[in-house]
């Protein structure tokens, strides 16, 4: 197989892996029009190239019989093939105009035709996902409507590319180097490398949305209060049983969504057509303008409204990010921090007594493999791996602070013990190992000591004044530990800024992510006020509040 039985007619379009073109298919006798989407790796190492090319290999299978069984639903794959380090799809071309392009020429959707693309487009979703597949791209530029008969059909799958986007990782592990999907079609699990099938359904949500109101999803505003986006007002005739339906569709925790399409076209069905406008339906529930409350305040609709309204800031970032540095080199973050002990509980609610000498085995950031996720297989299995994934890191990471602590106790208490007896001038010498530590290291180590279930060292790290403060802590430690040890499974820190910093104060940004044990990553933009403890010359947290 070779490009030269594709002639090349014209450019249909170019992305972040290659191109796409318009081609002739020779090996046909009508010699018919086909497409040939070209694809290049990241990376150019050959070890990767081999390995590329053999995941390339079974996910052209997938597309093969994705194709060929869908009744015309996804463009049939008709080759694929290797040439001069390209990666080559040959497709069947659709007569027709994407979403986008139809709303450009023609205008707007009515209700009544976007509830007919969601009723022809689901019964694709449904066999999609049936197929273990999560398309992880759906937007207004990757469905067409077929000119002969109007059907939507879906194009460019996003396993592929990320596939491109293989890298190995200086421990060896291979990784993905790329999180696949549009800024603003991506629910905030597809961004914490865990697409599921419900992300789907959240991009077209949004694609529906865009039909009705012109809109991408980051031109349009979101509540200030809960991050919902504030889509109805641009289309208000669009009745109560749609909006609804919409609202749902786009929730930025999974949990809260259509967890699949079948769902999700059961009650489109049973709704009915156009009657009333919308009056506020799924219309946002305020948070507390106490954003320091936000940070440990452990109510279920405190953590979904706090994560509602720091995801969209979050989204503008990483797509900031992913967008200025061309796409390279955004690199999927595992969920295998560190984990916090069960002993979390044993002070029952009183005051911890200071513990600051805990070793602090700082496992944050880590790069790992994200491999599994191309093809859940189905929701629960999806679900099943996201377990599985974060119990195998669990238990690594468990090993490696139990390790730590083996290790560093023993040390750790002498010091204590030296400490309080020792003269000013043991004082000092600690002051010189102080001196050069840089504040973001007491940050780390603040959320280091909560993944290993430190959590009255953590606690003790906090300023009094935030400990006493009764709208965040109302029962002071037990507050702490209703938040950290009862709802937070895990906190990763994703990134630490040093924003300015003298002799005596500093300023630090965090960008963390919790991982709830309810299930759904909420990410966090956090700031840090440090001063130096004039006697210790250590670096303390003097305030924390939200970005
Ligand atoms: N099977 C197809 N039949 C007809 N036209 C197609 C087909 N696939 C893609 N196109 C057209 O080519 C355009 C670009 O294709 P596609 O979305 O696959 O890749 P891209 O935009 O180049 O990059 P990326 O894959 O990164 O999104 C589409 O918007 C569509 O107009």
């Amino acid at each position: 197989m070779s490009l030269s039985l594709y002639p090349i007619i014209r450019k249909l379009g170019e992305g972040g892996f290659g191109t796409t073109y318009l081609a002739t298919n020779t090996l046909m006798p009508s010699q018919p029009y086909c497409v040939v989407k070209q694809l290049t790796p990241t990376s150019t190492d050959p070890k990767v190239q081999q390995l590329i090319k053999d995941r390339f290999k079974q996910e052209a299978i997938t597309l093969e019989h994705l194709g060929k069984d869908s009744n015309g639903k996804v463009p049939s794959l008709y080759a694929y093939f290797v040439e001069r380090g390209e990666f080559y799809l040959i497709q069947e071309y659709i007569d027709g105009q994407t979403l986008n392009e139809r709303v450009q020429t023609q205008g707007l959707f009515t209700e009544i035709q976007v509830r007919q693309l969601l009723t022809d487009i689901l019964p694709t979703l449904i066999y999609v996902h049936q197929r273990g597949i999560v398309h992880r791209d759906i937007k207004p530029d990757n469905i067409m409507l077929r000119h002969r008969d109007d059907k939507p059909i879906l194009i460019d799958f996003g396993a592929v590319k990320e596939i491109m986007s293989t890298i190995v990782t200086a421990s060896g592990a291979t990784a993905q180097s790329i999180l696949i999907g549009t800024p603003g079609f991506m629910p905030i699990e597809q961004m914490s490398g865990r697409p599921m099938f419900a992300s789907d359904i959240y991009a077209l949500g949004l694609t529906a949305i865009y039909l009705l109101t012109g809109k991408m999803p980051t031109e349009i505003e979101s509540d200030p209060d809960s991050g919902n986006l504030n889509w109805q007002s641009l289309a208000p005739n669009v009745s109560q049983q749609l909006v609804k339906i919409l609202n749902r569709s786009i929730q930025h925790l999974s949990r809260d969504r259509y967890q699949n399409a079948q769902e999700m076209l059961h009650d489109l069905n049973i709704s009915s057509s156009p009657s009333t406008p919308a009056q506020n339906i799924g219309s946002p529930i305020p948070i507390p303008n106490d954003y320091e409350k936000t940070l440990y305040v452990p109510t279920p609709t405190t953590t979904r409204n706090s994560e509602s309204s720091q995801a969209r800031p979050l989204i503008a970032t990483l797509i900031a990010t992913i967008v200025g540095v061309g796409l390279i080199g955004f690199l999927v973050l595992g969920y295998n921090s560190s984990r916090k002990e069960s002993s979390a509980n044993k002070n029952n609610g009183q005051q911890p007594v200071a513990n600051n000498n805990d070793p602090v085995t700082n496992s944050n950031s880590k790069i790992t493999s994200n491999s599994n996720s191309t093809n859940a297989r189905s929701n629960e299995s999806s679900r099943e791996n996201t377990t599985s994934n974060t119990a195998r890191s669990k238990t690594s990471s468990r090993e490696t602070t139990a390790d730590n602590t083996a290790r560093s106790n023993k040390p750790s208490r002498e010091t204590t013990t030296d400490n309080i007896d020792r003269s000013n001038e043991s004082n000092r010498e600690t002051t010189t190992d102080n001196i050069d530590r840089d504040p973001k290291d007491t940050v780390r180590d603040y959320y280091s000591k909560i993944n290993n279930g430190n959590y009255s060292g953590a606690w003790n790290s906090l300023p009094t004044a935030l400990q006493n403060n009764k709208s965040v802590h109302p029962n002071g430690y037990n507050s702490f530990l209703d938040w950290w040890a009862k709802q937070v499974a895990d906190v990763e820190v994703r990134q630490t800024n040093l924003v300015s910093q003298t002799d005596r104060d500093a300023v630090v940004d965090v960008e963390i992510e919790y991982l709830m044990r309810a299930g759904g990553v909420s990410p966090q933009k956090i700031r840090y006020v440090l001063s130096k403890n004039d006697r210790t010359y250590e670096w303390e947290i003097q305030r924390i509040g939200l970005r």
